[in-house]
Order: structure tokens, then sequence, then C-alpha cells
């Protein structure tokens, strides 16, 4: 039987009635799956209870997912977030310090959306907490009262970058997608390459310059309705393919 290259996704810590539990979106386990063509692997988010290194020696490639809570913004000597906002810090122990030795150590790595802002946040970037206050930028978040399907539907176009590795992939120079948060890129990380942009300038997906191995990021949400969407089925395919090198290497 030919092994299928192993992808962790790390979950959100939430409380549900009186206990903690550990969730993933199943929109992302079946974009792994069925996109990136890998074995998906659900790694929970409790801090260095388990050891990076034996979790980088499990797997061979890392997801990290959107998720309606937000960074913490001490990570990033942000000002305090408004009260009544939601975190996870369980889940920032967990992924900034996973996110830089995965980097280190050539581990292939795709961000989405709040997975995004963790890589511009460990590679020294920051975030707007509340973009759609920001003068000149757009509002990038969904309304409550639509369906997912328009939640999830195209919102805006994004501007690809003229020979980066989105361009490479896709093979266009734009593409609509959807736009479902409230903090955004405010400053782009160290060796962050801009891959794609917003109409209002805001940076949409960005990959790290000179990495081993796959490490990019994208604001939007490729996992919904992936086979759908010939952007999110390149992403998920590069993605899939440095999984697949990375598993041939071990
Ligand atoms: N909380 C951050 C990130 C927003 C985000 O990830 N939204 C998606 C949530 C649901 C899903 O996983 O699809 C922000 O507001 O910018």
């Amino acid at each position: 039987m030919q092994r299928k290259p192993v992808v962790g996704i790390c979950a959100d810590r939430k409380v549900l009635g009186k206990h903690p539990f550990h969730a993933i979106g199943e929109k992302y386990i079946t974009a792994v799956i069925e996109g990136a063509h890998a074995f998906a692997v659900l790694l929970p988010s409790l801090g260095d209870a388990q050891s990076i290194e034996q979790t980088l020696a499990m797997v061979d490639g890392l997801l990290f997912t959107g998720s309606p809570s937000n960074v913490e913004p001490h990570h990033y000597a942000g000002e305090p977030s408004a009260p009544g906002t939601l975190h996870d810090p369980h889940r920032d122990a967990t992924t900034l310090p996973l996110i830089r030795a995965a980097f280190e150590a050539g581990v292939p790595v795709l961000g989405i959306c709040r997975g995004f802002q963790e890589m511009n946040v460990v590679f020294g970037g920051s975030l707007y907490q509340k973009v759609h206050e920001q003068p000149g930028r757009m509002d990038h978040r969904e309304r409550d009262e639509d369906t997912l399907d328009v939640q999830y539907g195209p919102a805006h176009p994004i501007r690809i970058a003229p020979g980066g590795q989105l361009h490479r992939w896709f093979g266009q120079d734009e593409a609509m997608v959807n736009s479902i948060h409230s903090q955004g890129v405010d400053r782009l990380g160290e060796g962050l390459t801009v891959e794609a942009t917003a109409p209002d300038g805001l940076v949409e997906a960005f990959s790290v310059t000179n990495a081993r191995s796959f490490a990019f990021a994208v604001q939007w949400h490729p996992e919904w309705k992936h086979a759908s969407n010939p952007l999110s089925t390149a992403i998920f395919s590069a993605f899939g393919e440095a999984c697949r090198q990375r598993q041939q290497q071990r």
C-alpha cells in the first residue's frame, strides 16, 4: 500500500459546556485529504505538553487553520485587545513555536487566515486588530446574517505578484477570494515575500523567502469547496507535493 504523507493540523482549544475540547473545522481536514492527497492527523493545542521535536518527526507537513479567535497582541507588541475579544492562548502557545521549528527543520507549512496571521507574527510581523477601522482599508469581515455559501463565496479580487510562487502555481495575475477576517497584516514579518494583495493594499498571501521547503500562507479560505476552485486546487496541490517530497526524505 502506498502510504500518504502525514499532515498535522493544530486544533483550537475551546470550552464546550463545562469541558475544554480540541477542535478542527472539518473543511480543513477534507481539504488536506482530498486536495493535498495526504493523511490528516489532528494535533492538540496543549503548548509544551507534547514535544515539538516528536511532532516534527511524525509529520510530513503542517496546516495552521483559521479560527474565530485572535492571536494575543502581546505576541507582536500590540495594544491590548478590545474587551470581549476571543483569544486562544493554548493555541498560540502551540502554533507559534511549532511554526518556527517547522520552518527551521524544513517541514512544509501552509497557513490559512489565523494561521497566516500566526506565521506573520512568528517572523516578527504585526497585525491590525480591526482592519476595517484603518484609514483606506476595506472591511474584510463576513456578514453574520449571510449564508455560509455567501460568507465563503468570492468577496474581493487579489492581485497576484508576478514571478511569485502563487503565480507559478496558478498561472494568472488575478483571482477572486473570500474574506472572513477582522485582523490583517500591519507590519510584514522579516524574510517574507508578498505573493498577493487586496485592492486596498492589504497583504493577502506571502511566502517565506529562501525557505528550505514549502512555507506559504493566505488570508482567505482556500479549503472552502477547494475542488471547484482552481486557485485552491493549485495551493493544495503544491502543498501536497511538498509533503510527499518530505515523506520521501524521511
Ligand atoms: N480571528 C482572525 C482570523 C479569522 C479566521 O480565521 N476566520 C475563519 C473562522 C472560521 C473558519 O475556520 O473558517 C481574524 O478575525 O482576523
